[in-house]
């Protein structure tokens, strides 16, 4: 692809974190004498953020309403989210296939990696450190790393400037419609993954310039094109 910056999303792109983010969310719950939930419902409250999850997490659904929550109950469980997303280690969160031996050839291919995850940014060097990619990427953004997260266009906008290249020549590749919007909103192109975590919905209706269903498929586009 005639572009040198990719862009890269983290949860549901790269590495399949729902195991470990269900666990930290329910042993939240159960901290807080609360109801716990099933995986696959866990995994459509992923993607805006840790905030956003615990908030879901105590409401028990997707959209959570003013007024539902005070601050301080969401501040508290948040803090109670953290310490056990901290203390699981990372234990069941596994690259996807390909993934690993796809990015090592994107490098070697001479394209700049970079990570926008809206995942708190504290998480994110540990995961890195576990898989090796400590060095792969260029520039690394948490979802707490600027005032403003994906689908805002700022994250991306930052790493091309940081790293000097114009959206035009950078793209965004991610799982979540906040991926796709974030690509869109930064006029960027866009690639989409279909086996992450998108709300249950299918990424294509994102209209993404183009859409995947594995990794090696991508990497394969990106090394042709
Ligand atoms: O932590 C989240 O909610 C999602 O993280 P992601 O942006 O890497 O998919
Ligand atoms: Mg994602």
């Amino acid at each position: 692809m005639d572009k040198q910056l990719l862009i890269f999303d983290f949860d549901g792109t790269l590495i399949d974190s729902v195991p470990d983010l269900a666990d930290a969310t329910n042993a939240m719950l159960t901290t807080l004498g609360k109801e716990t939930y099933s995986l696959n419902t866990i995994r459509n409250w992923v993607g805006n953020g840790s905030r956003m999850l615990v908030e879901r997490a105590l409401v028990g659904k997707i959209e959570v309403l003013e007024g539902e929550l005070t601050i301080e109950e969401a501040d508290h469980a948040e803090q109670v989210f953290f310490e056990a997303y901290n203390n699981i280690s990372g234990s069941k969160t596994v690259a996807y296939p390909d993934v690993d031996s796809g990015l090592k050839k994107l490098k070697a291919a001479g394209y700049t990696l970079a990570l926008v995850t809206n995942k708190p940014i504290r998480f994110v060097p540990k995961i890195l450190q576990t898989f090796g990619w400590q060095d792969l990427f260029s520039a690394v953004l948490g979802g707490d790393s600027l005032s403003l997260k994906k689908p805002d266009p700022a994250p991306l906008l930052h790493v091309c400037e940081a790293l000097d290249a114009t959206p035009d020549q950078a793209v965004m590749i991610g799982d979540s419609r906040n991926d796709i919007l974030a690509g869109q909103n930064a006029k960027m192109d866009t690639l989409g993954l279909s086996y992450g975590y998108n709300y249950g919905q299918d990424i294509r209706e994102l209209n993404p310039t183009r859409a995947f269903d594995d990794f090696a498929t991508l990497v394969e586009y990106l090394l042709k094109n």
